[in-house]
């Protein structure tokens, strides 16, 4: 049987890559996809681990050539879902996770049938304010930006099949590991019980 897209959304600082790398560290046979960027690369990020960090001219060559899945500009940087590595695993039977914008979520809703849409909220807009300072990892103007941006995109939250808000870590972890153990029992297709039709 093809693998399950899980789509995971939230604004920048909710604890996203936080809890989806605590979550695979639990959970066998999920795949990350690791997205295109022009951001360039923050202190400790690692090129092909984080990210897949490219200039705006690969970027738009890719964009042109139809490699991505879904791309989106997000707080003034490029981002895109590279298209064969997801293909090619769901097709083998493994669950695969994307971490990606509101924006991308929308487009991979329209042209993938069948993907698990997640949204990961914080408690408050304060307890946003204070982990991307903490994080320590943007200028005040980005976090500017990025919690006007952060108001907007919950705004898309019933566009989700499910929400998760990352007050206690341990807790948020349990939750996504919860949904992808009941997404994974969920009978998908008509033929289950007779095989691949
Ligand atoms: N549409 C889209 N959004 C992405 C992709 N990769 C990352 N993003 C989103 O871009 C935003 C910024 O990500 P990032 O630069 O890592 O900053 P952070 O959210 O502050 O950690 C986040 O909302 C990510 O979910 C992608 O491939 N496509
Ligand atoms: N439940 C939580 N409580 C407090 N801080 C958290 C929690 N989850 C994540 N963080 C911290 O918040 C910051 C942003 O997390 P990160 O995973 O980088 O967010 P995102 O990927 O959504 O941008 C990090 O410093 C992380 O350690």
């Amino acid at each position: 049987m093809a693998g399950i897209l899980f789509v995971i959304s939230g604004p920048s600082g909710v604890g996203k890559s936080t809890v989806r790398k605590e979550v695979m560290k639990r959970c066998s046979g999920l795949r990350y996809s690791i997205s295109c960027t022009t951001r360039p690369p923050r202190e400790g990020e690692i090129n092909g681990v984080d990210y897949l960090f490219v200039d705006l001219s690969t970027f738009e060559a890719m964009k042109r050539q139809g490699e991505f899945l879904e791309w989106a500009r997000v707080h003034g940087n490029y981002y895109g879902t590279p298209r064969k590595p997801i293909e090619e695993w769901l097709k083998k039977g493994e669950d695969v996770i994307l971490e990606i914008d509101v924006q991308g979520a929308k487009q991979v809703k329209k042209n993938f049938k069948g993907g698990v849409f997640i949204f990961i909220a914080p408690p408050s807009l304060k307890a946003l304010e204070e982990r991307l300072k903490k994080r320590n990892t943007d200028r005040e103007d980005e976090i500017l930006l990025r919690m006007t941006n952060a108001r907007i995109e919950m705004q898309c939250i019933s566009d989700y099949d499910y929400l998760v808000v990352n007050d206690q870590l341990e807790e948020a972890v349990n939750k996504l590991l919860s949904i992808i153990i009941a997404e994974r029992c969920r009978i998908r297709k008509p033929h289950f019980w007779g095989g691949e039709k």
